[in-house]
Formats: structure tokens, C-alpha cells, sequence
């Protein structure tokens, strides 16, 4: 089996137990570690995100300090010049960098992104195959989080890179 159809594979024993796309409550983030939301999510206990939807990618694995996301660019990610929007992969690597920060957060402590810088490498299209977003932490303090990202294809192909800035705060209860 080529990488490649490793990866598909993969993805779709992933896609057979998550839940339909959702949104968690606040109870249902704030009642765990980071680590134990982003696993609740990947054993289908608890809902993926539904941009993950809209873009049609998922969470492959997340384990302290590092997570990964698979999707497959394809047309209906196109820019007008005619490959993929560089929105693709920054949604990819914004959800990477900070998932992995989250993977870090003790119970009650929730992040979101400060900063998020993406070089874009090469061009994705829709020949591109299966890409992963993998997310490692660098550091993470009281209050601030940095972590980096990249992507790439079943054969290594690096596509894009990213660092981020990520705030950490406790999570507010719920109204
Ligand atoms: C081309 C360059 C910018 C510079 O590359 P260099 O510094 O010269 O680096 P290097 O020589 O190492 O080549 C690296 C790779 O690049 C390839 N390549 C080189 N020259 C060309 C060329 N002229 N044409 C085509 N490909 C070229 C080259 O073959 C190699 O690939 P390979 O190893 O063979 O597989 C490259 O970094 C790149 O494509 N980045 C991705 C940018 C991107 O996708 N941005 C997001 C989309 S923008 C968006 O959505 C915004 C928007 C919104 C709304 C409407 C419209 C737009």
C-alpha cells in the first residue's frame, strides 16, 4: 500500500467512529483537560467542529503537544488563479497549532489565536492528494502559548508553514 492510500485509510477508520459535525458545550469543554476533550472528540464522544465540514477535513491524531489534521484539496477549495486558497491551508494550520496548544491545558483553561503566520511553500490543487497539518507546541505559560505547523503530503512534500501566538485564559462559565 502507497502512503498515499495509507493516509486514506487512515482517515476513513477515523471518519468511521467520529460524531456528526457539532459544536461541544461549555460544559463539555470546560469539564475536561484539553487532552481529554480533543480524545472525547477523536473516540466520537464528543462532536468534531463543523468547519471541519465546510473545508472537509478531520482529525487524524492528537496526543500532549502535538495534533494532526488530513483533508484532500480539491476544486471547490480553488482560488480565481486557479489553485487551492490560501485559506485552506491556514484554516488547516490554525486548527493544528491550536489544537496542540489546547492538548496542553489543564481542566478549565480554554485558548484561542493571537497571531498566525503562514509561508506558503508551494501551490496545493486538486492533484495534490491527501495532506496533513501536523501542530507541535514550543512553549506554553500562564498566559501565552507558541506553537508550529506544517503541511505536507503523503510523500513529505512540504507545502506550508506556520507559527502562532495563542492566548490562554480561564474558560468563563456559561451565561
Ligand atoms: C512560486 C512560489 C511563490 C515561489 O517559489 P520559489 O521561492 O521560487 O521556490 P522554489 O523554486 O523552491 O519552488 C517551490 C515550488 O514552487 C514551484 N514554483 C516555482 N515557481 C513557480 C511558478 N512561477 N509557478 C508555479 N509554480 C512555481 C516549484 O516548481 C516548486 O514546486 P516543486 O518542488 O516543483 O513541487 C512558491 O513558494 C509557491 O508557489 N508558494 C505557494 C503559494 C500559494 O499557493 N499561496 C496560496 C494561494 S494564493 C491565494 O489563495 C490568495 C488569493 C486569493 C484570491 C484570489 C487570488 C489569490
Amino acid at each position: 500500500m502507497s502512503n498515499h492510500e495509507q493516509w486514506l485509510a487512515e482517515e476513513a477508520a477515523v471518519r468511521a467512529r467520529l460524531a456528526p459535525p457539532g459544536v461541544a458545550t461549555r460544559e463539555q469543554l470546560s469539564s475536561r483537560s484539553g487532552a481529554d476533550f480533543l480524545a472525547a472528540i477523536s473516540a466520537g464522544e464528543l462532536p468534531p467542529p463543523p468547519i471541519g465540514a465546510t473545508l472537509d477535513f478531520i482529525p487524524i491524531s492528537a496526543e500532549p503537544g502535538r495534533v494532526v489534521f488530513q483533508g484532500t484539496p480539491g476544486p471547490q477549495h480553488y482560488n480565481p488563479s486557479g489553485a487551492v486558497h490560501g485559506g485552506y491551508a491556514a484554516t488547516l494550520l490554525d486548527s493544528a497549532v491550536g489544537c496542540a496548544v489546547h492538548s496542553m491545558l489543564p481542566q478549565g483553561k480554554g485558548f484561542t489565536t493571537l497571531e498566525l503566520k503562514v509561508n506558503y511553500i508551494r501551490a496545493m490543487t486538486d492533484q495534490t492528494g491527501p495532506v496533513r497539518a501536523e501542530g507541535n507546541v514550543i512553549t506554553v505559560g500562564g498566559q501565552v502559548a507558541v506553537a508550529e505547523g506544517r503541511i505536507t503530503d503523503a510523500n513529505g512534500k512540504l507545502y506550508a508553514h506556520a507559527t502562532t501566538t495563542c492566548l490562554i485564559f480561564p474558560i468563563p462559565p456559561a451565561k
